[in-house]
């Protein structure tokens, strides 16, 4: 599009009828950053009652007094005339909703010359779904960078790794991803991975036929046949022992699978995401993770920060956990309660966050949470701090001492060998000069580790 220099004011507001054309607020913007033309939802958003022309985005977006790269932010704009290209971004706008995600997309709009005179900036909420249960709270640019990636990745039917601690919003993120997903009217379906014997893992994925085994007394439909047209999420995918490992990697190879006891294959049809808090670089290195598996759940990781990694989400989590555990009810946090919740280095995350709100909403009565009644006196009750990081990792893994237990030795060898074996337990048995028995004996320990 080109249009006349802005000194044609009679040119704006035909463009601001145009702008109306795009239901998502947009706007028109010159090099100045001063705002041309706005359309109604742009109004509605950040001016319900106020004007807007000849303001600057920064100002009325951010409520800043310098444009957003010299806050500390990424400027669209900025970007936008250094590339000459259309820019898209994630950026938290002060609507009259209050603090929101956005999605923005920048394109520059150049005059006869070809110079860039204006950008036109297209705004779509993330929360699409303004669900408070599934609202990603989270301001920081840490949290910021990883939204952006997730809101890049969900659109795509690219699998997901989600990586992070535990109690980090790994499944809050999968959720999101879903929701924002071309399958978000399709079923999310949530597989626990951690416990899963194997043959409870094959009939809870697979399903299973009437009289496929002792107990199989109904037809089952399987949790793959559960998620089809959706989302498959399998949380603490890095606790799937080995044997179960080469099950999975022949459904996300081959796209199809064969209820237990079925004669039929099947063909699975859903977007893979995975989430583990262990580290599983580290589990491929150990050979108790394969490598192809690994490869082939990960070609878009996101990492999800801690929660001491951003501490200025601490309370504005905090105010969006209290209301949603104290169901309509008005509670705050005193002062001092907020300056504690900010010292605290939370390695149970936001979980763990939740947990102590939950209990002070119990102990509070008049409407403020005090210090007091966040803080919990367990003596030598309380859990010991443990360095974050892996903790499924054997503690003499992080000891610099080079003598490892001869037990823990060969159940690494073993786990490695069962890993690489492309034969039958039998003939693995035979090379390494143990009975099967045995060896199942000792491969059944391995998954009770
Ligand atoms: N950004 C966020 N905004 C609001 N609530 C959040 C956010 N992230 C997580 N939560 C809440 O914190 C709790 C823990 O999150 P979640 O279960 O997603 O963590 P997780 O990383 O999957 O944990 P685990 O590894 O133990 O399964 C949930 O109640 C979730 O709703």
């Amino acid at each position: 599009m080109t249009v006349m220099p802005a000194t044609h004011e009679h040119s704006l507001p035909a463009i601001s009828t145009l702008l109306d054309a795009i239901p998502a607020p947009a706007v028109l913007i010159d090099r100045d950053y001063r705002i041309c033309a706005a359309n109604q939802a742009y109004h509605q958003t950040f001016a319900p009652a106020g004007t807007l022309l000849q303001r600057k985005c920064y100002e009325v977006s951010h409520g800043y007094r310098v444009p957003c790269d010299q806050a500390g932010e990424t400027c669209p704009l900025r970007q936008c005339l250094d590339s000459g290209q259309r820019q898209r971004l994630l950026h938290i706008h002060n609507t009259a909703k209050g603090r929101e995600h956005v999605d923005v997309e920048l394109s520059p709009i150049r005059d006869e010359e070809g110079e860039i005179r204006y950008f036109v900036e297209v705004m779509q909420p993330t929360h699409r779904h303004h669900d408070q249960a599934t609202r990603m709270i989270g301001f920081s640019p840490a949290y910021n960078r990883m939204l952006e990636l997730l809101s890049r990745a969900a659109p795509a039917d690219i699998s997901v790794l989600l990586l992070g601690e535990s109690g980090s919003g790994k499944e809050l993120a999968a959720q999101y991803l879903h929701q924002h997903s071309p399958r978000a009217n399709n079923p999310f379906v949530t597989v626990e991975c951690s416990g899963l014997t194997e043959s409870l893992f094959e009939s809870e994925l697979f399903g299973h036929e009437k009289g496929a085994f002792t107990g199989a007394t109904h037809r089952k439909t399987g949790l793959v046949e559960a998620a089809r047209g959706g989302t498959l999420f399998l949380d603490e995918v890095g606790d799937i022992p080995l044997s179960m490992q080469v099950k999975l990697l022949r459904l996300i190879e081959s796209g199809s699978y064969r209820p237990v006891g079925s004669v039929n294959q099947k063909q699975a049809n859903f977007r893979l995401i995975c989430a583990t808090h262990r580290q599983l670089g580290q589990l491929v290195a150990d050979g108790r993770f394969r490598q192809d598996l690994y490869y082939r759940i990960s070609p878009f990781p996101v990492v999800l920060p801690a929660l001491r990694e951003r501490p200025q989400d601490i309370i504005p989590l905090a105010r969006h956990l209290l209301q949603q555990l104290s169901r309509g009810q008005s509670l705050s946090l005193s002062p001092d309660a907020c300056q504690w919740l900010q010292q605290q280095p939370f390695p149970g995350n936001i979980r763990e966050l939740r947990n102590l709100l939950e209990r002070a909403t119990l102990l509070c009565d008049n409407g403020e949470i005090s210090r007091q009644q966040l803080q919990l006196e367990l003596g030598g009750f309380a859990l010991r701090r443990q360095p974050p990081g892996d903790t499924a990792a054997p503690a003499e893994a992080s000891d610099s001492t080079d003598i490892m237990p001869l037990e823990q030795v060969e159940a690494r060898y073993l786990q490695q060998v069962a890993a690489g074996h492309q034969g039958d337990n039998a003939s693995l048995a035979r090379k390494l000069q143990i009975s099967e028995r045995t060896l199942y004996r000792k491969l059944k320990a391995l998954k009770h580790d």
